[in-house]
Order: structure tokens, then sequence, then C-alpha cells
């Protein structure tokens, strides 16, 4: 794993709208389309704001949340809402966003169908991943009723999780499709989420540590400063 870290957020953005910017551009030159995964939560809006603004084209561009809490989109809490106010628009408005989410009342219901568009888009070329202080990526939540199961090797695309910690049910990008991706990054913002990083690299263990299963290659971008 590598690791760059900033002197604060805003530089952290602009660094990292930039390398996603020149990846995407990079295998736009050799592929037709590319595929683009990010995180919910609070960390990204930045990185999408700078990103949304760059000229690249967009129109052969893929966009997957990894994860996202099980709410209609107006939701505060909704990923789909982050993505759509803050990476859908400007030049990034061309690309095509593949939701996790449907109007049904539970994951599990809605699950086949939400997998189906994803399954001819992978492997995933370019990969964020957020990270709580509890380890978690995407919503592979230490504890989680079917944390197991998505870390398997053989595990569906797709898969319903509700955990401690994790506000309601949600759904999550299973590891087997996380781990596929060409280039993954990894964004956090202070000491405390860099302490749970490098304990995540002792553990080594993707059932207390998930975020463990995904630094290989990785490059991890923090910074201590909001
Ligand atoms: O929907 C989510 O919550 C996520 O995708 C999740 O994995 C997130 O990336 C981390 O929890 C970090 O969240 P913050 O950026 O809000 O700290």
């Amino acid at each position: 794993m590598k690791k760059i870290k900033y002197p604060d957020s805003e530089m952290m953005a602009m660094d990292l709208a930039d390398i996603l910017a020149a990846e995407l551009n990079g295998i736009l030159n050799t592929k037709e389309r590319v595929t683009l995964v990010v995180p919910g939560g609070t960390t990204p809006g930045p990185v999408f704001d700078i990103l949304s603004g760059v000229r690249l084209d967009w129109s052969r561009v893929n966009i997957l949340l990894t994860d996202e809490r099980w709410v209609p989109e107006d939701d505060p809490r909704s990923n789909t809402r982050l993505v759509r106010e803050h990476l859908l628009v400007d030049r990034a408005a061309e690309a095509t966003f593949i939701p996790l989410y449907a109007p049904i009342k539970t994951p599990e219901e809605a699950l086949a169908d939400l997998s189906k568009p994803i399954g001819p888009l992978l492997p995933i070329d370019v990969l964020v991943l957020g990270m709580g202080l509890d380890m978690h990526t995407a919503s592979l939540f230490p504890g989680a009723d079917n944390l197991e199961a998505a870390m398997a090797d053989d595990a569906p695309i797709l898969m319903p999780m509700r955990a401690k910690g994790a506000g309601g049910p949600r759904v999550t990008l299973t590891a087997p499709v996380l781990k596929g991706a060409m280039s993954t990054h990894v964004v956090y913002i202070g000491k405390a989420k860099n302490k749970a990083l490098k304990k995540a690299l002792k553990i080594n263990d993707p059932l207390r540590a998930p975020i463990s299963a995904f630094l290989k290659g990785a490059t991890a971008h923090w910074t201590p400063h909001k």
C-alpha cells in the first residue's frame, strides 16, 4: 500500500480528483467505457465537486456507489443523493449512474434486479473507498450479519447488510467485486482514522478489519486536518 499525506482536505480533494481524472482518461484511450466506483459518506463530497468539472468524455463513464443506505433518494442519508448533487453535475452530468437502491421495502426484494446491470460493467476500473473508525469500508462492517458471506470469494455482486452503527439496512458491493478493481484509492480524514488504518494493516483480518482486504496495491490518501 502506498500512502499520501496532504496538508488539508482541500489539497487532498484537488490532488485526488486530478489523479482519478488522469486514470479515467488513460483508460478511455484504450477502452470504450470505464467504470468508476465511489464511496458515500461525508468525505468524498469535495472530491466530487472538483471531479465533476473535469474535461473528459463523461458519456463513456459508468458510475456506481460502493454501498447504499436503504433510504429514498431524498433522504439526507442517501449516498445516491450525494452523488447526484455533487458528482453527476457540470461536465460529469453526462455519465451513466447505476443505482444500488430501488423504492422497495427491503433490499432483499430488490437485489436481483439491482445486480443485473452491474455484472457487465465489471471489473471495476477505478475504485475509491471510504473508511470508518471501526475499520469498515463500503457497508462491510465488523460484526455485520452478512459480513462473512460478503467477504467470501464466491459472494454475489451485491448483498444486504445490517450492523450496529450502520443506522438501518444497507446494500454493499461484496469483497470479490471490490478486490477485482484495477486501481484502488482509499480516502479518509483525521488522525483517528489514520490510526484505524494502521491497526487494520496490523490485524489483517477481513472479518475484524474489513478494509484490510482491499489495501494490497491500493493508494491511501489522507489528511490530518479537515
Ligand atoms: O455509505 C457509507 O457510509 C460508506 O460508503 C462508508 O463506507 C463510508 O465511506 C465510511 O463510513 C466513511 O464515512 P465518512 O466519510 O462519512 O467518514
